[in-house]
C-alpha cells in the first residue's frame, strides 16, 4: 500500500504536448479509475507512473519517494495490460512465477506462492496449461496473477478487460474489486468504458484532451458533473444537453424561438448569456404531448434494458433520452410529451463549458414558459 502524488505532470512527444499538467493526490489503498475518450492521455499518464514513459515535466512520488528517475522495476508497481502479454511457451504456473524466478526466489518458496495466487484467482485447474489453451478470461486472470505474485505496492491496469466479452467483463470486474478489498493495494485503472469506471472506482478521474476535467466519487461525478464534457461523457445514456440563450425575461430559449424553461432565481444574473441546459434521462418523464409545459418530441427507438428502458427521442433534431422504470407502450414514430424535473437541471456556460454554480440540483427553481 502506498500513496501516490502526481504534481503538474506533463508529457510531450517531440513538440506535441499530450498531457498538460496533471495534479492528483491518491490515498494509500485507494482504487482510482482514469476515464476518458480515446487519445485523452490516460494510458500515457499511467505509463509515466509505471516508468514506461519519461516524464516531460512535473513530479511523481510513490510512497513519499520521487520516482521520476527510477527504473520501472524500482517503483514497486505491477502493471496489467489489455493484451495480457503472457509468455506463450510457458505454462500458467511458469508465467505466474516468472518474476520470482528472475528475482532468484528458491523453487519451494516459488511453488508455495504460485499455489496461493492460483487459489485466489481460481486458476488451480489450469496451472500446467499454456496460454493458447485458455479462454480470454482465464488469460486475464493469469496476467493478474503475474502482477499479484510480486506483492506490489501499486497495481496499474491499462484497459485490462476490453478484450473480454460482456459477461466475462462483468465477472472480472467483480473479481478485481474483491481482490482489491483483500489485498488493499493502491490501484489505478484506465478505461474508456464508463460503466466499468462507475462500478470499480473509489474515485474517478475524468480526463479530456490531456487535462483532468473532474475528480470525485462516481456519485459526485454522475450527479454533479462540473463541465459540459463530463455531463456528456459520463452516464448511459449521457446527459441530455440543450444549448440556448437566457432572454431578457429570464426564459431559456433554444433554437431561435422555442422557449422552454424559466429559471426564476438565477435568471437575473444570466440574462443574455449562452448556456447549456443539462438533464439526466431519469430526470425526465413521459407525459401527454398536450400536457402543460410538455416538451413535444418524436420517439425514435426504445432501448429495452430489462429492469428499465430508455426512450430515445428526437427533439427538434436533437437527441433526447428519457429513462423509465415502468413499462411503456410508446412506439417508434409516436409523438410524445416530455416533462422535466426542474430540481435536476444543470447549467453550463456555453463558452467555457464549466458549470454555472448554484444552478445544479436543488437550486434551480424553474417552470415552463
Ligand atoms: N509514442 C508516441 N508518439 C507520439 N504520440 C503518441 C505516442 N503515444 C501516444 N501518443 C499520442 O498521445 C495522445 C495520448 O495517447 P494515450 O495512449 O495516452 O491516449 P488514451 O487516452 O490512453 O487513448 P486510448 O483509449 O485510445 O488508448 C494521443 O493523441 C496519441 O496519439
Amino acid at each position: 500500500m502506498a500513496p501516490i502524488s502526481i504534481r503538474d505532470v506533463k508529457k510531450s512527444y517531440g513538440k506535441h504536448p499530450v498531457v498538460h499538467g496533471v495534479d492528483l493526490e491518491i490515498q494509500s489503498g485507494e482504487f482510482i479509475v482514469i476515464l476518458g475518450p480515446s487519445g485523452c492521455g490516460k494510458s500515457t499518464l499511467l505509463r509515466m507512473i509505471a516508468g514506461l514513459e519519461e516524464i516531460t515535466g512535473g513530479e511523481i512520488a510513490i510512497d513519499g519517494r520521487v520516482v521520476n528517475r527510477l527504473e520501472p522495476r524500482e517503483r514497486g508497481c505491477a502493471m496489467v495490460f489489455q493484451n495480457y502479454a503472457l509468455y506463450p511457451h510457458m505454462t500458467v504456473a511458469e508465467n505466474i512465477g516468472y518474476a520470482l524466478k528472475v528475482a532468484g526466489v528458491a523453487k519451494a518458496e516459488r511453488s508455495r506462492r504460485i499455489a496461493e495466487v492460483a487459489k485466489a484467482l481460481s486458476l488451480e485447474p489450469f496451472l500446467d496449461r499454456r496460454p493458447a489453451a485458455l479462454s480470454g478470461g482465464q488469460r486475464q486472470r493469469v496476467a493478474m496473477g503475474r502482477a499479484m505474485i510480486r506483492e506490489p505496492k501499486v497495481f496499474l491496469f491499462d484497459e485490462p478487460l476490453s478484450n473480454l466479452d460482456a459477461k466475462l467483463r462483468i465477472a472480472m470486474r467483480a473479481e478485481i474489486r474483491r481482490l482489491h478489498r483483500r489485498l488493499g493495494a493502491t490501484s489505478i485503472f484506465v478505461t474508456h468504458d464508463q460503466t466499468e469506471a462507475m462500478t470499480l472506482a473509489d474515485r474517478l478521474v475524468v480526463m479530456n484532451g490531456g487535462r483532468v476535467e473532474q475528480v470525485g466519487t462516481p456519485e459526485e461525478v454522475y450527479h454533479h458533473p462540473v463541465s459540459r464534457f463530463v455531463a456528456g461523457f459520463v452516464g448511459t445514456p449521457a446527459m441530455n444537453l440543450l444549448e440556448g440563450t437566457i432572454n431578457d425575461e429570464g426564459v431559456f430559449v433554444y433554437d431561435q424561438s422555442r422557449k422552454i424553461v424559466l429559471l426564476r432565481e438565477r435568471a437575473a444574473q444570466l440574462k443574455g448569456k449562452r448556456v447549456v441546459l443539462g438533464m439526466r434521462a431519469e430526470a425526465a418523464r413521459l407525459v401527454a404531448p398536450d400536457a402543460p409545459g410538455a416538451l413535444v418530441a418524436t420517439a425514435d427507438f426504445i432501448e429495452e434494458l430489462g429492469a428499465s428502458r430508455v426512450v430515445h427521442a428526437d427533439f427538434d433534431g436533437l437527441p433526447f433520452a428519457v429513462a423509465l422504470t415502468e413499462a411503456v407502450t410508446v412506439k417508434s414514430g409516436d409523438t410524445i410529451g416530455i416533462a422535466i424535473d426542474h430540481n435536476a437541471i444543470h447549467l453550463y456556460a456555453a463558452d467555457t463549458g464549466r458549470i454555472i454554480e448554484n444552478t445544479a440540483v436543488n437550486s434551480a427553481a424553474a417552470v415552463h414558459a
